[in-house]
């Protein structure tokens, strides 16, 4: 399968302070890659070194087979939204258009963007959330065959990001590679085929959701019942315990022996569920331990 990005032992300092370390990944086509870690993590440095907006201290970068004109196929949704004055939403997006040879039709555009009501409306009197979406505009204008997204949904509402998400979910359909970083994981756990974990300067997971789930092997038991924290903590199969009030989640790592371990008390308990760990907790889980236990 050919690669859209192909990156090999790539290595980046500021300074004396090492951000990535012998980073290595390909990417193919029609694919939805998240790339997550902590704040200060290296995430946006890679993206701008894989722009070639930030230069790497060593190894090489392939995107796009480093056609000469890549950058027509790639749109780029940064983290710091741009803000130009006396310009409105409609200039700014035919402008973006005039650049590139097969661009998207301006109504496709405004309509995906949701950008409608707001066409003469000044760059800088928009929203945070609606600055978003012109970002987002601006960043598909040339129709690319690979997205690039940092943190594209921070600042919309709710709405606007299930709207984002179909939108994103439409275009690998129509076959692009999207690459994107976000801190709201409960978003990407719904869209993204691969997961990438940059900790320690390093890729430390790659994989599938389900991977990582099985790699963590844990699962949630929640239910509500009036018995007390004591009587459920000592069951052996329970990890980690957590309750607000009547509400119990339980945290093992063998969810057929917990239930066993906790049916002599079902009449007291309602509203059972077993439930598949979120990113979310993958991810802290994956934080707290380095390497995932067996
Ligand atoms: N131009 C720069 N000069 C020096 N240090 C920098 C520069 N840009 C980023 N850094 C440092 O590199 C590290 C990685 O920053 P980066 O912005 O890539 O992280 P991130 O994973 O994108 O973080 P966040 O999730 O907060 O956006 C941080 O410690 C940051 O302070």
């Amino acid at each position: 399968m050919t690669s859209l990005i192909s990156v090999n032992h790539l290595n980046k300092s500021y300074g004396k302070k090492e951000i990535l370390h012998d980073i290595s990944f390909d990417i193919p086509n029609h694919q939805i890659v998240a790339l997550i870690g902590e704040n200060g993590a290296g995430k946006s440095t890679l993206i701008n070194i894989l722009l070639n907006l930030v230069s790497a201290n060593s190894g090489t970068v392939s995107i796009l087979d480093s056609q000469k004109n890549f950058h027509e196929h790639i749109g780029v949704m940064m983290q710091q939204n741009i803000s130009i004055t006396r310009i409105t939403v409609k200039e700014i997006l035919k402008l973006t258009q005039s650049y590139y040879q097969h661009p998207l039709p301006y109504e496709t555009l405004i309509k995906l963007a949701d950008l409608k009501d707001l066409e003469n409306s000044e760059m800088p009197k928009l929203s945070g959330g609606q600055k978003r979406r012109l970002s987002f505009a601006l960043a598909i204008a040339g129709n690319p065959d690979l997205l690039f997204l940092d943190e594209p949904t921070a600042g919309m509402d709710s709405q606007s990001r299930t709207k984002f998400w179909q939108d994103i979910m439409t275009m690998k359909d129509q076959h692009k590679t999207i690459f994107v970083t976000s801190h709201y994981l409960e978003e990407l756990e719904t869209v993204a085929d691969r997961i990438m974990i940059l900790q320690n300067k390093s890729i430390s997971f790659d994989g599938t959701l389900a991977d990582l789930r099985n790699l963590e092997g844990e699962k949630l038991i929640e239910f509500d019942s009036q018995l007390t924290p004591e009587l459920f903590q000592k069951l052996p199969e329970v990890i980690v315990l957590e309750h607000i009030g009547q509400h119990y989640q339980l945290t093992t790592k063998d969810a057929e022996s917990l239930i066993h371990e906790i049916t002599p008390y079902l009449t007291a308990i309602t509203n059972l569920q077993v439930k598949q760990n979120s990113l979310d907790s993958l991810f802290i889980n994956f934080n707290k331990e380095g390497v995932p236990h067996e």
